[in-house]
């Protein structure tokens, strides 16, 4: 028998659809009305209990990766596999939103002995609205990496146009370099890219004619990803669905990790629109 799925939160409005997950404060889905799906998740795997899926918007926190200095397990931080408290959900002015908490009591590891209070605000409307804060609620400031890491529903990302990124300096992952963006992005082979940039990034889609904007407020960076063919084969929930995906993350990570005074919140917001082409 497979294990349940974790607990869903549902949104079903005349503006949009969508599901938050309590588990690992997962925004897993959003279509505004009209619209296909805007983020990715496989059509033929469920999300599973205990395993953070590659799918929706995985919140990582408080480290991305391993970690600056290499070897922090789980990869992403323990934010994306914790069970989150629902503190509720109202009505706001154009759009229905749904509040998460991760403190302690709820998720706790060897390497992080912090107090926190992680928030996680989505606000379901014809956009998309992810608000992470953290508080730092001990006497010692701390040190986070976070990433709103969304998965972009795309048709052929050997197909996409990455706009909003020309002559920003980025760490390219695959080779091991910092480079300078030229032009658009246009998707050709693995890439896992984290560009210094808080500008709106624009993807525009033909196959399933449309464009996606994708704007941060709080984040220095956006991270760029997509395993390709042959890292897709050891991912079972991307597996052969690789060409449908587009990773553009709202990012503090590598120089841009965010300190967090005593009694202080830092908040990143990442938004998302989809018109047609
Ligand atoms: O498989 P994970 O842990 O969810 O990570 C997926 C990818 O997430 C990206 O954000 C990272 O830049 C990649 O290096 C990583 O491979």
């Amino acid at each position: 028998m497979s294990a349940p799925g974790p607990l869903a939160r549902e949104v079903d409005t005349d503006r949009c659809t969508g599901t938050v997950l309590d588990e690992g404060g997962l925004v897993l889905a959003w279509a505004p009305t009209g619209h296909a799906p805007v983020l990715f998740a496989h059509p033929g795997v469920p999300v599973r209990s205990g395993t953070p899926p590659h799918a929706g918007i995985p919140v990582c926190w408080p480290w991305f990766g391993p970690g600056r200095g290499g070897g922090m397990t789980p990869s992403h931080g323990f934010a994306r596999s914790s069970t989150w408290q629902f503190l509720g959900e109202d009505e706001g002015p154009d759009s229905r939103v749904l509040r998460h908490r991760l403190t302690p009591d709820d998720a706790s590891h060897p390497d992080w002995s912090q107090a926190y209070h992680l928030d996680l605000v989505t606000r379901f409307g014809t956009t998309l609205e992810v608000t992470l804060s953290t508080t730092n609620t001990g006497d010692e400031p701390f040190v986070v990496e976070e990433a709103l890491h969304a998965y972009l529903a795309v048709g052929d990302v050997r197909r996409v146009v990455v706009g909003g990124l020309d002559g920003t300096p980025f760490h390219d992952k695959v080779l091991g370099e910092d480079l300078v963006q030229e032009g658009d992005l246009v998707l050709t082979g693995e890439t896992d890219r984290v560009y210094r940039s808080s500008a709106d990034v624009v993807v525009t889609d033909p196959v399933l004619g449309r464009r996606l904007t994708v704007s941060t407020t709080g984040a220095a960076d956006r991270v760029v990803w997509n395993p390709w063919s042959e890292k897709a084969i050891g991912l079972d929930d991307i597996g052969d669905q690789w060409p449908h995906l587009l990773c553009v993350e709202a990012a503090n990570v590598l120089d841009d990790v965010v300190t967090v005074d005593p009694g202080q919140t830092r908040w990143m917001t990442y938004r998302l629109s989809v018109e047609d082409l």
